[in-house]
């Protein structure tokens, strides 16, 4: 009895030595964790989009060999990318690491947001009251962008407006302007592609001659069938979305007869499709903007989103992709109709930078030297 009794006294006595022992167990646990995958996330540069090592912990030997050439997984989509399935939830709970950086970044991109909603309401209620005191009409002044529209209705909160702007500036500005670099970086080793665009365009103002130095209008950019290809073909080996990743809805399979289950979460690389020869032929490495055209008539000939996936396809398929090819083909053709544009550094290929758009390392330093006579 007095033997049980002193067991029993020394396991309680020992109980706050087991919860310690305990404790240090799993903070050292979480620790290694936070280390591996701290030290997963240092010195990480370009490595093809979607093609780099995931440093799961049967990749390691992998991982240990291409370190140096991974992608900085924990700023874009790392979270999908842990050894341990969803261990950010508490690097986020705690506060630390990517998960802290992320937070400040989301409010930063948040903040940013919202002042640019509150100056676009602070504008409409000064030109509202401009209105109504110059004017006997009170009506409401007319929405002439985008973002304006939206502010007009009051129903609106303001947390979906700055949903809204976020999208635009994600969907809309990052991957157009990562088009427009990597296709003035091609253009400059081509020198012919760039005669034909200027011939393109030096044909559209002599048809229109009115036009004159004026933008081209909408009809003029829809004939710049050429101008469609050169841009379409830069984003066929560089595309702004280099990698898209889904959900499973439910159990289906792929084309080829892959099964996929509910829940798994896939990827496809329209970086590494554009580059595939058993998609785009032997010549898939080389910037043709021909492989577009129509060869008898010149004619812009689209292919199916499924073979070019740039701006995905399906139902989720890029709301933007019309809007954004005005948006470039207008750039190009103004900039190009005025400068020739000389790209500074001409070393070799410019180094990739992956977030949710394909950036070019350092951005892409030009000179402009204005055209002596435009085109
Ligand atoms: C070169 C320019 C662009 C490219 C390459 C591009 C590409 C894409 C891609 C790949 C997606 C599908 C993303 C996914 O679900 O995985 C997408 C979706 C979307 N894009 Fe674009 N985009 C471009 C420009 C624009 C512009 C200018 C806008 C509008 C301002 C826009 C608005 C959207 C919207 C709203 C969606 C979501 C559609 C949905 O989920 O139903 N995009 N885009």
């Amino acid at each position: 009895m007095l033997t049980c009794t002193a067991v029993i006294m020394d396991i309680l006595l020992s109980l706050p030595s087991l919860l310690l022992l305990f404790v240090i167990s799993i903070s050292s646990l979480l620790l290694f964790f936070v280390l591996l995958s701290q030290i997963w996330s240092k010195d990480l540069s370009s490595y093809p989009p979607g093609l780099e090592p995931y440093p799961f912990i049967g990749h390691l030997p992998q991982f240990l060999k291409n370190r140096h050439r991974m992608v900085d997984w924990q700023t874009d989509s790392g979270r999908f990318r842990y050894a341990v399935h969803r261990f950010w939830v508490i690097k986020k709970l705690f506060g630390v690491g990517s998960e802290r950086r992320l937070r400040e970044a989301i409010a930063t991109v948040h903040n940013t947001a919202m002042q640019i909603i509150r100056s676009k309401k602070k504008e409409r209620r000064a030109s509202s009251s401009s209105s109504s005191s110059s004017s006997s009409s009170s009506s409401v002044p007319q929405a002439e962008d985008l973002l304006s529209r939206f502010v007009v209705n009051e129903d609106h909160s303001e947390e979906f407006l700055r949903d809204i702007v976020i999208n635009f500036m994600l969907a809309g500005k990052d991957t157009t302007s990562s088009a427009l670099t990597w296709f003035f970086w091609l253009l400059s080793s081509r020198p012919e592609v760039e005669a034909n665009i200027l011939d393109e365009l030096r044909s559209i103002r002599a048809r229109n001659p009115t036009t004159g130095a004026a933008a081209f209008d909408f009809e003029e950019l829809r004939e710049m069938h050429y101008l469609q290809a050169a841009i379409t073909e830069s984003m066929r080996l560089y595309p702004p979305v280099p990698v898209s990743s889904l959900t499973c809805l439910s159990d289906d399979v792929l084309p080829d007869g892959t099964a996929v289950k509910r829940g798994w979460f896939m990827s496809y690389t329209s970086y590494a499709m554009g580059r595939m020869e058993a998609v785009w032929g032997a010549d898939c490495e080389e910037y043709k903007p021909e492989r577009w055209l129509e060869a008898e008539t010149g004619a812009f000939r689209p292919e199916s989103p499924f073979k070019y996936p740039v701006f995905h396809g399906g139902p989720r398929m890029c709301l933007g992709k019309e809007m954004a090819y005005i948006q470039m083909k207008s750039i190009a053709a103004c900039v190009l109709e005025n400068f020739a544009v000389d790209v500074a550094e001409k070393a070799g290929a410019p180094e990739k930078m992956i977030s949710l758009t394909l950036r070019m390392k350092g951005g892409l330093p030009v000179l402009f030297r204005p055209r002596e006579s435009r085109v």
